[in-house]
């Protein structure tokens, strides 16, 4: 689904503590992947807790296009119905991916070893995004390649008759270029082998094993992770039942640490050590959480977070942590605004190439609050405890994580604050408002500037 065309603009103002006992929806990166494995799995894989947003959907599209049948339950799992790697069937349409960057990356690996022809779209966010991070690998492996310049979508690929494999060291910290080479892997006969100088979540890795794939993780000399697939398994369907999303669980979190006198309980957040980074740092900045009751589920550490108001102080996150926080800096940046001094942030450049240019977005919009802040081209400071904060209204640029975190930052602040766009929330966290509603706070949908 498209945003391009109808802006939502929301108001988030102070309200009452929050208090209660919330679950969040389910991990967007499992989501996908459960979808994605399923399809290429021979049988029928049930998903239990499915993230049940635009992003997610796009993706379950994708895979019914090449012959998978997903379906919804009346107990609201969704059971795929897997085609077999090797056998994909060409899709007859264009597939549109919305705003959703993981999705398109990972199926472009996914198709680009199967010798069939498919073309990408995505919204005004997705098609300025960096594609030749995936394209690049894919090309090596064989497939044919025709996207628009500076390998952006709309792109093409045929893959070929049969992939090579490949042994890659990811340039970048990226999760979804590795698991690109590595889906492309599972299709081309051999060993195709991943070399990750900067580990990042490791959800395809662990995923895959269980749909019974050969994959190994080791560390070389240089301590950097060695991932080697073993092609053409078969992939035997799995029952999943998705933990809570730690990305959408760091909006409440933040929330209640900065909204005096609230008191919460997240349950069921997935605590993959690859993706803690957040609760890390908060807890560094004097943050009171609480992770009580962890347990393993389906093979990832999970547990409940109690989280009170608390008294922060600004630190410096170490730049070797932002992969296990990459998506979380926007709702990181709020939290700093609330932190008593300065807290720095370097290691940001990959926020450059998410859904919008993170950091500049978050600059702004702190700016445009009255947040004192300094952006370098890799690196943000926020400095913390400036009084009568709020009032500005905040461009999102087509990025859910920037909307969601704005209206946290209008929660806590002296005066209302104003996202230009909230139907794109839908993204990720389409419960966002109402899970708010429900734990005290105020949001407020406000009449269009153009209207
Ligand atoms: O693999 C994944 O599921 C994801 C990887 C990350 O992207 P990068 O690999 O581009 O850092 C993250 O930002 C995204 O939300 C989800
Ligand atoms: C970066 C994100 O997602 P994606 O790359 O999948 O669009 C995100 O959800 O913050």
């Amino acid at each position: 689904m498209s945003h391009d065309s109808t802006p939502t603009p929301l108001t988030s103002s102070m309200g009452t503590p929050l208090t209660g006992t919330i679950r969040v929806p389910g991990d967007k990166s499992i989501s996908h992947r459960s979808l994605m494995f399923g399809a290429l799995a021979i049988g029928r894989t049930t998903v239990k807790g499915l993230l049940e947003s635009e992003d997610v959907l796009a993706t379950g599209n994708a895979m019914r296009a090449v012959g998978a049948t997903i379906e919804k339950q009346a107990d609201g799992s969704y059971t795929v119905d897997g085609i077999g790697l090797g056998s994909l069937l060409e899709p007859e349409h264009v597939i549109d991916f919305g705003n959703a960057g993981t999705g398109v990356r990972l199926t472009m690996g996914i198709f680009g070893s199967h010798n069939i022809a498919a073309t990408f779209v995505g919204d005004a966010s997705l098609s300025k995004r960096p594609m030749g991070r995936v394209l690049n690998p894919l090309r090596d492996m064989g497939t044919n390649v025709i996207a628009r310049e500076g390998d952006r979508l709309p792109a093409s690929i045929r893959g070929p008759e049969q992939a090579l494999p490949l042994t890659y060291r990811v340039p970048m910290p990226s999760a979804q270029v590795k698991s690109a080479v590595l889906l492309a892997g599972l299709n081309a006969p051999g060993e195709t082998t991943v070399i990750e100088p900067i580990p990042t979540r490791d959800h395809t890795e662990k995923m895959l094993k269980g749909f019974g794939a050969d994959i190994s993780v080791s560390l070389n000399e240089a301590g950097e992770r060695v991932i080697r697939l073993q092609g053409q398994p078969e992939l035997k369907p799995q029952d999943i039942d998705v933990p809570g999303d730690p990305s959408s669980a760091g909006f409440p979190l933040v929330a209640a640490l900065i909204i005096p006198g609230s008191d919460i309980t997240i349950e069921n957040v997935l605590l993959n050590e690859h993706r803690t980074g957040l609760i890390t740092t908060l807890i560094e900045m004097g943050g009171d959480i609480q992770i009580v009751n962890r347990r393993e589920t389906g093979g990832e550490d999970v547990g409940d977070l109690r989280v009170k108001a608390s008294k922060l102080k600004g630190i410096t996150v170490p730049a070797s942590r932002a992969p296990s926080m990459i998506d979380e800096y926007p709702v990181l940046a709020v939290a700093a605004a609330f932190a008593e001094g300065d807290t720095f942030m370097p290691g940001l450049d990959e926020l450059r190439v998410k859904e919008s240019d993170r950091l500049a977005a978050v600059a702004r919009g702190l700016e445009a609050n009255g947040v004192p802040c300094i952006e370098t081209e890799d690196t943000l400071t926020v400095t913390g405890g400036a009084n009568d904060i709020g009032g500005g209204t905040v461009v999102t640029h087509l990025d859910h994580r920037i909307a969601m975190s704005f209206l946290v930052l209008g929660m806590a602040a002296a005066k209302p604050v104003t996202v230009d766009d909230g139907a794109v929330i839908a993204t990720s966290f389409p419960t966002f408002t109402e899970l708010f509603e429900g734990l005290g706070a105020r949001i407020s949908a406000q009449p269009s500037e153009a209207a």
